[in-house]
Order: C-alpha cells, then structure tokens, then sequence
C-alpha cells in the first residue's frame, strides 16, 4: 500500500555515505541439544571488509554465520552462548529485538531464494514490508533502482521490471536476492556460499558486486572455493573441528597471509588443497 508524503518513513537516508559498522564475535559457542558444535570463537569482522571462512565440511562455519544474525536460535534443538557485537552493541543484548538485528545483518543463501511469482521490483521491496518500514511510490522506485545497480542487475532487467522474480537464470536471482537484501540497508550481510549454484560467468559478477558493495556494507562469506576466498576476502578465517570435537578457529588473519604463509600447518595443508 502506498503512503502519503506525511507518513512516509525513510530508514535511512538512500543517498550519500553511510557509517560502515563491524561485527565482533566474542567467546561464540554453540550447541545442537548437548553436542557443542563451536567452541568460543572470537573474531572481529572489520568494518568495511570481507571477511571469508573457510575450512572443511561440518566445521561449524554456517552455524557460526546464523548466530551472527540471530538465525541459529530458530532451530528448536539450539542453544548459544558468547556475545554478537555490532558496532560495539550485543545484538543477544535486552534492547535488541530479532527484527532489529535482522535489519541490520542480512543474509544470502546458497540457494537463490526470491518470490518466484512475485515481480522482480515487489522482490527487491519486500522487505521493506516484512520488516515494517513504510515508503512511498517514489522512494521505493528509487530504492528498486539503487539496489539493483549495486547488485548489478539494473541493466539487465529495467526493462522488466514487472515480469516474475523467478523468470530469472540462477545468476540474477542470486543477484535479485542481493539487491533485496540491500534494500533495508543493512550494516553487514552474511553470505552463505552465495556461488555454489553458479556458473563461472554468474560467479564473477557477484564477486564484482562483492567488491563494490564492501565500501560501505560489512561482508562475511562462507566458501569451499579458495581461489574466490583469496578473491574477495581481505580477512581470512579458518574453522576447523577435530574428530569428535567441536569446530572452533585454527587461524585468522589479512587474506595474503592465510594463502601465501599460513603459520598454522592444518591451514597450510588446507589452502593447498591437501585435506578437506
Ligand atoms: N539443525 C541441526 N541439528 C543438529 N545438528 C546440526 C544442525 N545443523 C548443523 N548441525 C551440525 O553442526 C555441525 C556444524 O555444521 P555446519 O553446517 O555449521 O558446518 P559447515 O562448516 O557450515 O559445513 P558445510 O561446509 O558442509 O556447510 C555439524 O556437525 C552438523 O552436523
């Protein structure tokens, strides 16, 4: 529904520069039932960086990226402990509401997820509605345009704006998925193997969309893909979980580091590709 020029809440200004904000995690633990599946990981995800975790399958990567927006707690058989800063705040904190953390951090996921009957203009505004913001006609064409350019999309669907969300090839639904998160102007996006159902030529335009995205959005991706880690990531993690132990972080630091001198031999093995 559209709103009058009175009652139109704008989230945050749309134009010019904006605070970029990082995320520190502190003594991040987490369970399924009574099996500890991180043991305290701390790390800081430096404001206007990417930040990449890597290591292998079951290490607890994607557990540690849904505490980082409050996902981890919809899992019924879940529990966490440990502290989730943004910008210095506790977003487990009491003033902290789920909608205000999701607001903040959003997130991307390994499988495109659009509306599929829904048009791709209504995709990139829905949360806007889902999140109880309020905008006018004009403000939400702005906010289409802006946020499909930033995820690259713009030129290649202007001219359809109207036509379903799932029309699209994988690349731009992913891109699509992007420009929705975006719309709601989040401080940091999680992004969840974003490339894994790509082809190679998708893959490269969301690494370029990555890149300028990170001016002034705080990123952190999960990737099996290392060549894309020392791509995108100026910070590199690697997370790892012994037999029968929790995954916890072997070793974090500038992405050049981790793949051109690791100090930790388990990394080592790992960026060279010989376990995992
Ligand atoms: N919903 C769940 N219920 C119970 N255990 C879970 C659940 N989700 C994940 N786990 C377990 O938690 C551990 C960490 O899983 P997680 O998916 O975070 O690892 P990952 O490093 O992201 O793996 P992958 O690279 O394969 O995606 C694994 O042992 C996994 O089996």
């Amino acid at each position: 529904m559209d709103t009058t020029a009175q009652d139109v809440f704008v989230p945050d200004s749309y134009h010019g520069h904006r605070e970029v904000w990082g995320l520190q995690a502190v003594e991040v633990t987490a369970w399924f039932g009574t099996r500890m599946v991180l043991d305290r990981v701390s790390l800081h995800m430096r404001a206007g960086e990417v930040t990449a975790l890597i290591g292998p399958s079951g290490c607890g990567k994607s557990t540690f990226l849904r505490i980082l927006n409050r996902m981890h707690e919809m899992i019924p058989s879940a529990s966490m402990g440990g502290e989730v800063l943004l910008n210095g705040e506790d977003i487990y904190g009491p003033g902290w509401r789920l909608t205000e953390a999701r607001k903040q951090i959003g997130m991307v996921f390994q499988k495109p997820n659009p509306f599929p009957a829904m048009s791709i203009y209504d995709n990139v505004v829905a949360g806007l509605k889902l999140t109880g913001q309020r905008v006018s006609r004009s403000v939400k064409d702005d906010i289409v345009e802006e946020c499909l350019v930033r995820a690259g999309l713009w030129r290649e669907v202007r001219d359809r704006l109207r036509q379903p969300g799932g029309a699209l090839s994988g690349g731009q639904q992913q891109r699509l998925c992007i420009a929705r998160s975006l719309a709601i102007r989040p401080k940091v996006l999680l992004m969840d193997e974003p490339c894994s159902a790509l082809d190679p030529t998708s893959t490269r335009v969301i690494e370029e969309t990555i890149a300028e995205l990170v001016e002034d959005v705080t990123i952190v991706i999960v990737t099996h893909n290392m060549q894309q880690a020392a791509r995108v990531s100026q910070q590199a993690v690697f997370f790892l979980a012994e037999e029968n132990q929790p995954g916890g972080v072997v070793e974090f630091g500038p992405t050049p580091a981790m793949f051109g001198s690791p100090r930790d031999p388990r990394t080592a093995d790992y960026v060279r590709g010989r376990f995992g």
